[in-house]
């Protein structure tokens, strides 16, 4: 054999050594790729099956391995976030101490707002602005009372022998629960009537000025029976549960409802009621029951703003004309509507004097 033949076949099995061993290594290369591919695969569905064997991770488990296996094809489907979309209209998801639907509160609004502007409409009449004038004004020491009433004795007369009798005189009271045992009406009675948190016992505290003989509280449902207040043997003051909302059980405030109710219909010796009115509020439907049953049974009453003193005169003024043109076509409602602030005083003694009419003290 020459040379050059020898050289040339050397050259070719260096080569074919080269392409072998290339060969086998991509041979290798995915022979472990496939080896591999089956480790995972096996590890994943063996995972799997250990996952299921607990049952309350199963569901949350089979979620993530359905989400990690790619849908369809080789390219993996992005990651989509889970977001729950609530129907704003399905009540199903709301909690019962949820705020009401969106429609709800816009058509709640609506109402609110239009109360607000036929409230805001109402243009008070000079009388009426006249009269709020006088009746909120402050009025602090008694001997300023005391010598304004000397000095318009005709018109006043009631108000100083009222005050005077309420200064002099210790009040004796009584609690009742039952109308069963009310004790019998040797007087005249006044009684103070309203929602819970109105202020009827403050204003019977400024009228006799027995600041503490009457309790009062800013948590509403206070006064919970019906307390007799003798003034000497003239009159007799009667402070009555509120009623609508307070801090007691409902089957307890629906007693104290019946129970003034039955009071304010059947009472004899019942002269008058004050019914009681947030002035920064107005009249409410169980106002307007009460109304109703004592233009029934024909019982006189008087309607009384109170706590003048957290809102504008002008307000004051309007309230009061809304109130006298709600109720023109009611009898049994004495006029005007008074207004009152116990916290200032303002209005206390004009109460006074509409009031010691009806005693006994003053002649008709
Ligand atoms: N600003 C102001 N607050 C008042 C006035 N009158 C009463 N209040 C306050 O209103 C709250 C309720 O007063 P009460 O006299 O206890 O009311 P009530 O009607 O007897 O309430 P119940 O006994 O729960 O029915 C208290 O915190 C009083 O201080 C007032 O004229 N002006
Ligand atoms: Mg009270």
């Amino acid at each position: 054999m020459s040379r050059s033949k020898v050289k040339q076949k050397d050259g070719l099995s260096t080569e074919r050594q080269k392409y072998n061993g290339k060969h086998k290594t991509l041979e290798k290369q995915t022979k472990f790729k496939q080896r591999s591919d089956r480790i995972t695969q096996h590890s994943t569905i063996h995972d799997r099956e250990k996952a299921l064997e607990k049952p309350g991770k199963r569901e949350a488990i089979s979620r993530k391995y359905i989400k990690s296996e790619p849908a369809t094809g080789d390219v993996p489907s992005k990651r989509k976030k889970n977001i729950i979309r609530i129907d704003p209209h399905d009540t199903s998801n709301k909690r019962m101490d949820d705020s009401p639907l969106s429609k709800d509160v816009s058509v709640d609004k609506e109402v609110k707002l239009s109360q607000n502007a036929l409230f805001r409409a109402i243009k008070p009449t000079p009388a009426i602005l006249s009269f709020v004038e006088d009746n909120v004004q402050v009025v602090t020491a008694f001997f300023y009372e005391f010598a304004l009433a000397k000095h318009k004795l005709s018109s006043n007369l009631g108000s100083y022998f009222f005050s005077f009798l309420c200064y002099k005189s210790l009040l004796f009271s009584h609690r009742f629960h039952r109308s069963s045992s009310f004790p019998t009406p040797t007087l005249p009675e006044i009684a103070f009537a309203g929602r819970s948190n109105v202020g009827k016992s403050s204003l019977l505290n400024a009228l006799t000025r027995q600041w503490g003989v009457v309790r009062t509280s800013d948590k509403p449902g206070l006064t919970q029976t019906i307390n007799f207040f003798r003034l000497a043997s003239k009159l007799c003051l009667v402070d009555l549960p509120g009623y609508g909302f307070a801090f007691a059980k409902d089957e307890v405030k629906d007693a104290w409802e019946e129970l003034v109710k039955e009071y304010v219909s059947t009472r004899e010796g019942l002269t008058r009621v004050c019914l009681l009115v947030d002035t920064k509020w107005g009249m409410k439907p169980r106002d307007h029951e009460l109304i109703d049953l004592m233009e029934r049974s024909k019982m006189p009453y008087q309607i009384v703003l109170t706590k003048t003193d957290v809102v504008f005169p002008v307000d004051v003024a309007r309230r009061a004309m809304q109130i006298e043109e709600n109720l023109k076509p009611k009898s049994s409602v004495v006029n005007p509507v008074m207004m009152v602030s116990s916290k200032s005083g303002a209005g206390i003694r004009s109460l006074r004097t509409a009031l010691a009419k009806l005693s006994r003290f003053v002649k008709p």
